[in-house]
């Protein structure tokens, strides 16, 4: 099977496999290892390009694990193994001679938990422009507010760049963390339960925010809210103890999914 061929598991056969154009990053049977035991197990999935893919599952089924995996994250964790393929453009990112810190710009990441720098709204956006050894003043201020529009926070904040990015309520911490992920120009966002520690209004405007950067970027988000899937994603890839259970368009896999398990955990008997 060539590598940009998306592979997915046997209990999706009946799917229609998507072109290769159409698939910005694959996992083919990928397993991560912490210590002895696989915290993901041989998992397959198509990440579609400008489309939205969340990834549902009960807690510690892996989600996170995964996630990490797309831009080399778990090389960071020490003991971490990693055993399969990530391919992003036709590109093993786990190829010898590839450079993580390319991956990683490549393909940016969102936490949970927003985490600004204690430093101004500005510095906050302009830093990893500053790490790749941009210095020109109109360059760093244009691209600055181009991530602050594209982030949905300009208009907040225009005023104030150079105040503290910790005085920001956390919503829109959490939009400048996503302005500072956009800045260094990347093609793939993963995001980690980006709306978890936020009210109901902020989540609003994050999820409003994550279908208008779907135009322009390829997404993976982990949330445990199955409304939030159903509302901001394409398709999701519910994982169950490690497992990759079911993928497939969101639609279909909140009306019709294919397994038990699935239904289960959708329709809340577990999780
Ligand atoms: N750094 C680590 N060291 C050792 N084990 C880990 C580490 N990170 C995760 N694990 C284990 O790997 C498994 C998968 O964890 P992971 O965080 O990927 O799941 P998750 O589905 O994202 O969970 P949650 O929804 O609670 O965030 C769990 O058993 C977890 O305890």
């Amino acid at each position: 099977m060539p590598e940009q061929t998306s592979s997915v598991p046997s209990s999706t056969s009946s799917w229609t496999p998507p072109s290769p154009e159409a698939v910005k990053m694959q996992a083919t049977e990928l397993s991560v290892f912490y210590g002895a035991k696989p915290a993901i197990n041989k998992v397959s999935l198509p990440v579609l390009r400008n489309e939205v893919t969340a990834l549902i599952g009960p807690s510690g089924c892996g989600k996170s694990t995964f996630l990490r995996t797309l831009n080399r994250m778990n090389d960071l964790i020490s003991g971490t193994r990693v055993d399969g393929k990530v391919v992003l453009d036709g590109q093993d990112v786990y190829a010898r001679g590839v450079d993580p810190v390319e991956v990683r710009r490549r393909v940016g990441m969102v936490f949970q938990k927003s985490n600004p720098f204690p430093k101004s709204i500005y510095e906050n956006v302009a830093f990893g422009l500053r790490i790749a050894g941009e210095k020109n003043t109109r360059v760093l201020d244009e691209k600055v507010e181009k991530s602050l529009r594209n982030a949905a926070i300009w208009d907040e904040v225009k005023d104030r760049l150079d105040t503290s990015a910790l005085a920001l309520s956390g919503g829109q911490q959490q939009r400048l963390c996503i302005a500072r992920a956009l800045a260094v120009e990347p093609e793939v966002i993963l995001m980690d339960e980006p709306a978890s520690a936020l009210d109901p209004i902020a989540t609003a405007r994050i999820e409003e925010l994550i279908r208008e950067l779907r135009e322009r970027y390829t997404i993976v988000i982990v949330t445990h809210s199955m409304q939030q899937a159903a509302r901001v994603s394409d398709f999701t890839a519910f994982f169950y103890m490690g497992e990759l259970v079911e993928y497939g368009e969101t639609k279909r896999m909140f009306t019709k999914p294919r397994e038990q398990r699935t239904e289960d955990y959708i329709t809340g008997r577990f999780g």
